[in-house]
């Protein structure tokens, strides 16, 4: 039996939509396997009731089926589906590097990032990359068709998830068709200025990249108090905020100093809204990792 933890991460940023994802330090899946005639899946954990076993239909069964790599899979959730913070990823990915190691594959980071997102591709129809990336990789990552890079960081980051739940495919059909050119401009801005403080470790310059007009304003109508945690997080010092991934998690860049307040003040938002919520405080975490052979 092997075992491997991998993270929860969040994708986007605001102004990297499909393209940036972050690695936070938890929750996170741990997903045990070993050697099998046919894959087979267990799944336990948050919220294993809306996960299937059907290798078919379950990320770490289609990653199984990629890697020809037939196994029993055990699926510990620690990050809950249709979340905003990677759920179906942090299965794939912890996957990929499972059974890369279980069959001594040797695959590279981009390979297993490749793989990973088929994994994607089973569940929300499109094989975006920008969760699998960084909870294989850790760090910042910026993916595209041609590679993936990942940017060690060390930012203060606060993930505050909601008791709702938002689909990654419906969340994707809320994404306008097309955007205008003060908007493209205003988004590679964002992109440059947040890339920049990831290289820097600059919470004020990531929290200023976050900042997009085109998809967060879309995503936003799903998520009920979105606006007034917004406000309440930059209140308490948020340099930053922005919907997590396809939502309905919002995640906050902080100061050191900051995080615990903001945190505390996101909750709040979110209960005052008539939502119950829970924060987690994290830095740029690192990525999948071997707990044991
Ligand atoms: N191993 C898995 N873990 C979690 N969800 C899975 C897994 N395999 C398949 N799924 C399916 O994927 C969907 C969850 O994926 P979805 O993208 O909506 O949530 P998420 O990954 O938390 O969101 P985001 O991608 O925005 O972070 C659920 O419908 C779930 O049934
Ligand atoms: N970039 C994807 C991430 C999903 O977590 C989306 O926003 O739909």
């Amino acid at each position: 039996m092997l075992t491997v933890r991998a993270p929860a991460t969040s994708a986007n940023l605001g102004s990297g939509f499909d393209v940036f994802g972050v690695a936070l330090d938890r929750p996170a899946d741990v997903v045990s396997v070993e050697r099998a005639d046919e894959t087979t899946i267990e799944v336990s954990g948050a919220g294993a009731q809306y996960i299937p076993e059907d290798p078919r239909k379950n990320t770490a069964g289609v990653v199984a089926r990629e890697l020809d790599a037939p196994a029993h899979i055990r699926i510990d959730k620690g990050v809950r589906p249709s979340s905003g913070l990677g759920s179906s990823a942090a299965s794939a990915a912890a996957t990929a590097v499972a059974l890369d190691a279980l069959y001594e594959r040797n695959l590279t980071g981009d390979e297993l990032v490749r793989v990973a997102a088929e994994g994607e591709a089973a569940v929300s129809g499109e094989a975006h990359a920008d969760n699998v990336a960084p909870s294989i990789l850790g760090g910042f990552t910026v993916v595209r068709d041609d590679g993936v890079f990942s940017v060690d960081a060390d930012v203060p980051l606060v993930a505050c998830l909601p008791d709702i739940a938002v689909s990654t495919r419906d969340a994707r059909g809320v994404v306008p068709e097309s955007a205008a050119m003060d908007d493209v401009v205003h988004t590679v801005g964002s992109a440059a200025t947040l890339t920049a403080g990831m290289q820097r470790d600059d919470p004020a310059l990531v929290g200023r990249g976050m900042d997009e007009r085109v998809v967060t304003p879309a995503r936003a109508k799903l998520i009920d108090g979105y606006d007034d945690v917004c406000a309440a997080a930059t209140d308490a010092g948020a340099t930053g905020v922005t919907v997590s991934g396809a939502g309905p998690a919002i995640i906050a860049a902080c100061y050191p100093a900051r995080q615990r307040a903001v945190a505390a003040a996101m909750v709040e938002a979110f209960e005052d809204a008539g939502v119950d919520a829970r924060a987690y405080r994290s830095t740029v975490g690192s990525g999948a990792e071997i707990l044991g052979e």
